[in-house]
C-alpha cells in the first residue's frame, strides 16, 4: 500500500447548536458555527466534529462486544426488503466488486416498530449482551441522533431559503428521521483475513478471489454521516469519480470527536452546493480496525423537489461543476452485482425511504 497524506478537515466544535437558547451573544456563535459547516461541507464534503461531551463517550468497548455476543451467541441478520439488523458476516455486503473485508452490526432506534415502513422494525441485540452494554449502544444512537440534528440545524440557519433544510431540521422531522436512521458498527480486519483458511465466524468458505478492500469507494446516500473511528483508514478521494488522477487522502480520526460527510441527499437538495464525498476505507498497516457508522436520513416519505432535473438544473445556470458532481453519487448508481434482476427505481418518482431500500438490497451479497 503506498503512502498517503492526509487530509485536514475542519474541526468545529457545535455545542451551541445542541443546547439552543435564545440569548443574543449565543446568536451570534450560533451564526458562525453555522456558516463554519456549510463552508467545510461545501468545500470538503466534510469536517471533524466535536460537542462539549466529546470525550465523555467511549462506544469501542460496546462495539467489540456487540459483534463478539453476536458471534457467540450465533445471532444472524434480519434482511426484509432494505431493512437490515443485526450481524452481518465478512463478505455479505459490498458497495461494488470487491470483498470488503469487514464484519458488521446494524441497529436502529429502539422504539422503531415494523408496521411503519420499509425501514423500520425491531433491533436484533444478541441475547448475551448486557443490559448496561445494550443501554450504551441505545445511548450512542439517540447521541448520533441529537448531534445529526444540530448540524442540520445549522445548515438551515447557514441555508435560510432552503424551505427543505427548514423542514428537516424541524421537531418533528427529526423525530421522522430517528424513526429510520441507521447505526452501523464495523469491525474491519487484515485483508489476510479473507483467505478462507482463517475467515472468521459466519464466513462461507468459497469466497472468489477478488479485490480486498474495507469499504469501496462510494458516497453515502443520505443526509449526514457521522463515523466514529479508532484508527485511521477511511479516505477522502480527490476526484468525484476513481481515475487515475485520483489522490486519496486519509483522514486522522480525533479521539472523541465525529468525521462527519455530506450525504448524496444534502448535496441533491443544495444542487451540489454540499459536497458529498467519494471516499473508501483500506487498511493501511494490517491492523484492526472499529468504527461507529451513523446514517442520518430525512423522513421516509420525502420527495425530491419536482424541478430537481440534472439536466434541467445543468440549463437553468448552476455551476455545471457542482451539476456534473451530482451524477456520479452512488445514489444514481446501480451497485447490485447482477445488473440483469429487477430493475433500478427513479428517485424522481419513489420517495427517499422506498429507494433507500432498493439501494440496501442492491449491496446485499451473497456468496
Ligand atoms: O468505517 C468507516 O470509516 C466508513 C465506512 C463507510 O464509509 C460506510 O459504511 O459508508
Ligand atoms: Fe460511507
Amino acid at each position: 500500500m503506498p503512502p498517503f497524506d492526509s487530509i485536514s478537515l475542519p474541526l468545529i466544535d457545535v455545542s451551541c447548536l445542541l443546547h439552543h437558547d435564545s440569548d443574543v451573544a449565543q446568536n451570534e456563535l450560533i451564526r458562525t458555527t453555522s456558516n463554519a459547516i456549510l463552508d467545510a461541507l461545501a468545500q470538503y464534503g466534510a469536517f471533524q466534529c466535536i460537542t462539549a461531551t466529546s470525550n465523555n463517550f467511549n462506544i469501542f468497548d460496546t462495539a467489540e462486544l456487540l459483534l463478539h455476543t453476536s458471534k457467540t451467541d450465533g445471532i444472524g441478520a434480519v434482511k426484509r426488503g432494505g431493512f437490515v439488523r443485526g450481524y452481518i458476516g465478512m463478505g455479505h455486503e459490498s458497495g461494488g466488486a470487491a470483498l470488503e473485508v469487514k464484519e458488521g452490526f446494524s441497529y436502529g432506534d429502539s422504539e422503531s416498530c415494523a408496521s411503519s415502513n420499509k425501514l423500520t422494525g425491531e433491533n436484533i441485540f444478541p441475547p448475551s449482551l448486557s443490559a448496561n452494554e445494550k443501554e450504551k449502544a441505545q445511548d450512542y444512537y439517540e447521541r448520533c441522533c441529537a448531534v445529526a440534528r444540530a448540524i442540520s440545524q445549522g445548515l438551515a440557519i447557514a441555508l435560510p431559503d432552503n424551505p427543505l433544510l427548514q423542514q428537516f431540521s424541524s421537531e418533528n422531522d427529526a423525530r421522522l428521521a430517528k424513526a429510520i436512521s441507521l447505526l452501523r458498527v464495523f469491525k474491519y480486519f487484515p485483508y489476510s483475513a479473507a483467505n478462507s483458511d482463517n475467515a472468521p465466524h459466519s464466513t462461507s468458505a468459497a469466497i472468489p478471489h477478488v479485490d480486498r478492500l474495507g469499504s469501496s469507494p462510494h458516497t453515502d446516500w443520505g443526509y449526514l454521516t457521522l463515523i466514529q473511528s479508532n484508527e485511521a483508514g477511511l479516505q477522502i478521494a480527490s476526484t468525484p469519480t476513481v481515475v487515475p488522477e485520483t489522490v486519496w487522502r486519509t483522514v486522522e480520526p480525533i479521539p472523541g470527536a465525529f468525521i462527519v460527510n455530506g450525504g448524496d441527499y444534502l448535496s441533491v437538495l443544495t444542487h451540489g452546493r454540499i459536497l458529498s464525498p467519494l471516499h473508501r476505507v483500506v487498511n493501511l498497516d494490517n491492523s484492526f480496525r472499529t468504527s461507529m457508522v451513523f446514517f442520518y436520513y430525512p423522513p421516509y416519505d420525502t420527495k425530491v423537489p419536482a424541478e430537481f432535473d440534472l439536466e434541467l438544473l445543468n440549463e437553468s445556470g448552476e455551476s455545471s461543476k457542482a451539476v456534473e458532481r451530482l451524477k456520479h453519487l452512488s445514489l444514481f448508481q446501480d451497485q447490485r452485482s447482477d445488473k440483469s434482476k429487477g430493475r433500478k427505481l427513479d428517485l424522481k418518482t419513489v420517495c427517499f425511504g422506498d429507494y433507500i431500500s432498493s439501494k440496501w438490497e442492491s449491496v446485499s451479497r451473497d456468496y
